[in-house]
């Protein structure tokens, strides 16, 4: 195929690939960091500070195949989040993260690039996603109603935030905030303490604050902060649920948390006729 992006259009230090057959990416280079997109889902794969440990884990068995949905990176879960509100036969976290997404622009500035992607509309939605790469990243989903009746959307900035090992590492900054524990059906609330993660865990924390990932084994932290969300997701498949991804590794779970920006379950957003909502994620690396 021939690359969606034509290269003159593109600043120093940005790449138009093929991540697989029919798959075309961006790479970025500067002097602090490399960066990897990709065009199929909207999807950051890879931010690795230089002489650095990368930001994001990405499956090592992650298929990129269309109908697909990328394991790892950034996947953009739009115009809903988990399975679709009404019909079960739609895909789970709706259908960005198996579009082919176009490249609006690219810019380059000291810190880094600055990327915007428009995702195919979606009945009456549109959605487009901005990027600033460096010196850490922010991230912003916007979903527009071009329609005239209101529309719902939930959404997710589903960040796979790599670790050393889960087992040592401790998310803070949710202490005591409730939860729906979707594993259980339940609803309760967070320890006072920072969370530490012991079993598989996927909840729907409703809290907005920032939140920070410990961890030890790499001797680092990852700051993480939001906008627009009242819904933070927080998921691990743990040993016996990565045994059923097949796109994971048997000890992949051990290398990731995802801490997700999200308009989930009660957060989801009533667009109006015309109405547009950003939601946004903040990520950036810090010592220990
Ligand atoms: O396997 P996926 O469709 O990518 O979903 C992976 C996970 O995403 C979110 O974190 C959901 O809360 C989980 O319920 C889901 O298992």
């Amino acid at each position: 195929m021939s690359h969606p992006v034509h290269p003159d259009l593109l600043p120093a230090g940005v790449r138009a690939i093929e991540l697989a057959p029919g798959m075309p990416g961006l790479t970025f280079h500067h002097p602090a960091f490399t960066a990897t997109l990709s065009l199929y889902g909207g999807q950051l794969l890879d931010f690795t500070p230089t002489g650095g440990r990368p930001l994001l884990y990405l499956s090592p068995l992650a298929r990129l195949e269309a109908g697909k949905a990328i394991r790892g990176g950034i996947p953009v879960c739009w115009p809903w989040f988990g399975p679709h509100p009404h019909d079960p036969s739609q895909p789970q976290h709706g259908v960005a993260r198996t579009a082919l997404w176009t490249v609006s622009a690219v810019a380059r500035s000291d810190d880094g690039f600055h990327v915007k992607l428009a995702a195919p509309h979606h009945a009456e939605l549109e959605a487009s996603l901005t990027l600033q790469l460096g010196p850490g990243l922010d991230i912003a989903l916007t979903s527009r109603n071009l329609g005239n009746e209101p529309v719902s959307v939930s959404a997710a900035l589903h960040s796979y935030l790599a670790v050393g090992d889960l087992r040592t590492a401790s998310l803070s900054g949710l202490e005591g905030a409730p939860y729906h524990d979707k594993l259980s059906g339940t609803v309760a609330k967070l320890p006072l303490q920072a969370w530490q993660f012991r079993a598989a865990t996927d909840a729907v924390v409703q809290h907005a604050g920032p939140c920070q990932l410990h961890d030890p084994h790499w001797e680092r932290r990852i700051a993480i902060g939001s906008s627009s969300s009242a819904s933070t997701v927080v998921w691990t498949p743990w040993q016996q649920g990565a045994a059923n991804i097949a796109d994971l590794p048997d000890d992949g779970w051990q290398q990731f948390l995802c801490v997700e920006a999200a308009n989930a379950g009660s957060d989801a957003r009533l667009l109006p006729p015309g109405g547009s909502h950003t939601l946004r994620q903040q990520l950036q690396l810090l010592a220990l």
